[in-house]
């Protein structure tokens, strides 16, 4: 099993999300796969650096791992910004939501914990 890292980038009670085109697209949480020899933490700063030319410190899982597949799994982990603003590199877009904004039937189905999660602590 393979973890996909996603990373809820907070700012001023905001949150940082990417969409994902496509019939089966939504809003997600940039970043991607762990690849081998790297921590879940490290490939959050490198996907989000590579994805968004941001630099952030990774905090608190938002919960246990979320199935997407029968080979990939879905963490989600708080971050903030440490250096930069958020660049449109890879997706089709970069939206800042406000809690009241979230709605969780817009996002991708394994993220949708992790909204809720969220929405407990922003
Ligand atoms: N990055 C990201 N991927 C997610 C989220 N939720 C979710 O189901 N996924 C799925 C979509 C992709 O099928 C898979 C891996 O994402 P990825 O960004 O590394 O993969 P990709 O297909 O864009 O890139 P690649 O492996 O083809 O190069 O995880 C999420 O919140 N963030």
């Amino acid at each position: 099993m393979q973890i996909v890292v996603g990373v809820a980038v907070v700012r001023d009670g905001l949150v940082l999300a990417a969409y994902r085109p496509g019939p089966d697209g939504g809003w997600e949480f940039p970043g991607g796969k762990v690849e081998p020899g790297e921590t879940e933490e490290q490939a959050a700063v490198r996907e989000i650096r590579e994805e968004l030319d941001l630099e952030i410190k990774v905090g608190a899982s938002l919960g246990p791992p979320v199935g997407i597949s029968d080979r990939y799994r879905l963490h989600v982990y708080l971050a903030s910004i440490v250096a930069g603003e958020p660049v449109l590199r890879e997706h089709a877009e970069l939206r800042w939501f406000a809690p009241d904004e979230l709605d969780e039937s817009e996002w991708l189905v394994p993220d949708r914990p992790f909204v809720r999660e969220l929405l407990r602590q922003l």
